[in-house]
């Protein structure tokens, strides 16, 4: 399975993105400068976190008329998996992959901690390894992470499970919902704002980001093999 971490000036978590992905699956990956359009080799994309463009403006407001982003949006349309991270939740969202929109932290505060969640739908492509409702905990490393959304789009996101993960205790931002991470409605593109790929190994506190890389390896070589 070959792996695209597209990388924009400011992104900052690529690297541990491709070590995530080499130390959990041992598959291929890229780092693919923002400037590249053509996407079409890989597999799966993760768009990491950071301050692409310092943040101006709005988190991902400026990234998402970067040229690799068109490579993006092809291989979400074809169905591909697509993880956005944190800044890379952010940067789908405004490339409009991805329900909602970023505020700044409630408390107005950047907010670096680990947090305890909860799997809400795991019966995605990405999530697939957890069990229903299961506590995990990942850190997290945001300003803007108070997810927003009107009513409709709520409504319309729990009736289709677009609702992936849950802040469980207190809620770090102020995200409606204690929303921490949405899927798009087909399921193929997943933005969340805690990081899975710094919770791999036992030395970072919690290894419960593996499950999320062992499910996406798992669907694709469970496509690959019906086809
Ligand atoms: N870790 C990150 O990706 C941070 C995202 C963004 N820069 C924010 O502060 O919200």
């Amino acid at each position: 399975m070959r792996f695209a971490v597209p990388v924009f000036p400011g992104s900052n978590c690529d690297i541990d993105c491709e070590k995530a992905i080499t130390t959990v699956l041992g598959e291929p990956v890229d780092f693919v400068w923002h400037t590249q359009r053509d996407l079409d080799q890989y597999d799966a994309i993760i768009v990491p976190g950071g301050f692409s463009y310092g943040d101006y403006l709005r988190a991902g407001a400026l990234a998402r008329f970067s040229p690799v982003m068109e490579g993006v949006v092809k291989a979400a349309s074809e169905g591909k998996l697509v993880l956005g991270i944190c800044n890379g939740f952010q940067i789908l969202q405004e490339a409009g992959l991805l329900p909602g929109a970023m505020r700044v932290n409630d408390h107005l505060k950047f907010r670096c901690d680990i947090q305890p969640l909860t799997v809400v739908n795991n019966s995605l492509a990405f999530t697939q390894d957890y069990r229903r409702d299961e506590g995990i905990q990942l850190p997290i490393a945001h300003g803007e992470g108070n997810f927003y959304c009107d009513e409709v789009t709520l409504k319309e996101l729990e009736q289709n499970g677009q609702i992936v993960f849950r802040y469980v205790g207190s809620n770090p931002n102020g995200s409606v919902e204690d929303i921490a991470g949405v899927s798009n409605r087909e399921g193929n593109v997943l933005g969340l704002m805690p990081h899975p790929e710094r919770a791999i190994v036992e030395w970072m506190g919690s290894q419960d980001g593996a499950k999320m890389f062992t499910s996406m390896l798992r669907y694709w070589e469970e496509k690959i093999g019906a086809a």
